[in-house]
């Protein structure tokens, strides 16, 4: 039966599990989980009282009542970009949607840059003070912001940079330095079950970009498992469960209130058992802030590694854009209390802080992996910086 397994195994912890065996064997129950688990229509719930609790413990249950959007094919995915391909060359309308995207970012950053030259003949102190006080308010954080100030004053010293209607060359130039360092793209390997967690404060959209990404690598031909590692809010369950019942990824869950090292790691037991190319683990939302929180994360981190000494192979931080410099303050907590492998920014189309992206760049060594700009699974894009600032640098009209 499909639901009788975690509950049958629900006793021992999962550091109890792992002192038993350096490889844990595999019951042949995960098997009969895994080959319930792929088929293509998920099995009714039932909904008897005495099933109701076996229900707690479910792989590819009944959709959430929450719509996922559709997912379309891997090759209507917007694609990563190797090196410096012009980002021209991206599917227009891939590129019109970005551009859309980050309309507010734009307005406060390229628009405000357009006004502050507009009229002007020369670039003097005050054009650039009016300019430094403009990167802060769009989010570019001070230290982004020194070192595209400096860069654009060495230009206008050396009177490389003397028309303020080029001005914004000089800019884009400068954020792109910023930004390439942290392009590199990250994918799942065959051949060996690799464990990505997602973590981030409440809302920051780990659930939506954990079923995002799932959908996408579904698309591409590899194999997935999804554990509901967030096990305190109850519809995050659900509406993981929907992302798996709508992309046919199964999805290892417990109840709410469970522990979400034991959900995640029973999730990495049975996808290694199956040889599954990647779990993905959604966590639940805690601040930076709650230091016992922290812990938890550190404790599924722990007991992983105790089933593979490289898992998790990537901890991946959902931030919101629109939380602006916070979510600087974000990224450095939860990658000195876990250390973080990659960094995935959303929502931002619903903001003008776009300028977070230069200002986590500049302050940390992490990969950007992707970015979301909507609720659609081709809105979360993995992250180009050339067509970022593209879009970023676009004409209003075109
Ligand atoms: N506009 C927009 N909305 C987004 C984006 N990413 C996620 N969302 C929405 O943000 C809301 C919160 O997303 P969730 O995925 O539930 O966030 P979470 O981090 O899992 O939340 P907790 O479980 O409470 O910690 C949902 O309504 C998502 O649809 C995005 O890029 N753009």
């Amino acid at each position: 039966m499909v639901f009788n397994w975690f509950k049958r195994n629900k006793s021992p912890s999962p550091e109890e599990q792992s002192k038993a065996s350096e490889s844990p064997v595999i019951p042949q129950e995960v098997e009969e989980v895994f080959e319930n688990a792929v088929c293509e229509e998920a099995e009714p719930a039932d909904q008897s009282p005495e099933a109701s609790d076996d229900l707690s413990s479910s792989l590819l249950p009944e959709p959430a009542a929450e719509a996922i959007p559709d997912v379309p094919a891997a090759d209507t995915l917007p694609q990563p970009v190797k090196g410096s391909v012009p980002s021209t060359n991206a599917p227009k309308s891939m590129f019109a949607r970005l551009r859309e995207g980050l309309s507010r970012s734009r307005e406060q950053f390229t628009e405000g840059v357009g006004r502050l030259v507009l009229g002007k003949k020369v670039i003097d102190d005050e054009l650039l003070e009016d300019l430094e006080a403009l990167l802060l308010q769009a989010d570019l954080g001070s230290a982004a912001t020194r070192e595209i100030m400096s860069a654009v004053t060495e230009k206008v010293r050396r009177k490389e940079l003397t028309d303020p209607a080029v001005l914004k060359k000089a800019l884009r130039s400068a954020l792109l330095d910023i930004l390439q360092p942290r392009a590199e793209t990250w994918a799942p390997e065959k051949g060996r079950t690799q464990v990505l967690m997602m973590v981030g404060i409440n809302g920051a959209g780990k659930t939506t970009t954990t079923g995002k990404l799932a959908a996408r690598w579904k698309a591409e031909g590899f194999s997935l498992v999804l554990a509901a590692g967030d096990t305190f809010r109850a519809a995050a369950v659900e509406q993981l469960q929907g992302w798996g019942q709508r992309v046919q990824v199964p999805v290892v869950a417990q109840g709410t209130g469970a522990d979400s090292a034991s959900v995640i790691f029973d999730a990495f037991t049975a996808a290694r058992a199956r040889d599954t190319d990647l779990l993905i683990a959604d966590t639940a939302g805690r601040l930076h802030t709650q230091n016992h929180l922290m812990e938890e994360l550190k404790k599924v981190k722990r007991v992983l590694g105790k089933q593979d000494p490289d898992a998790p192979h990537q901890v991946w931080l959902v931030l919101d854009a629109g939380t602006g410099q916070n979510a600087l303050n974000q990224a450095q907590q939860f990658h000195e209390a876990i250390g973080l492998t990659g960094i995935c920014i959303t929502k931002l189309d619903g903001t003008a802080k776009g300028g977070v992206v230069a200002a986590i760049a500049k302050a940390l060594p992490i990969p950007i992996r992707y970015i979301g700009m909507g609720e659609q699974v081709a809105d979360l894009r993995p992250f180009d910086p050339e067509s970022f600032v593209d879009a970023l640098f676009a004409e209003s009209k075109s």
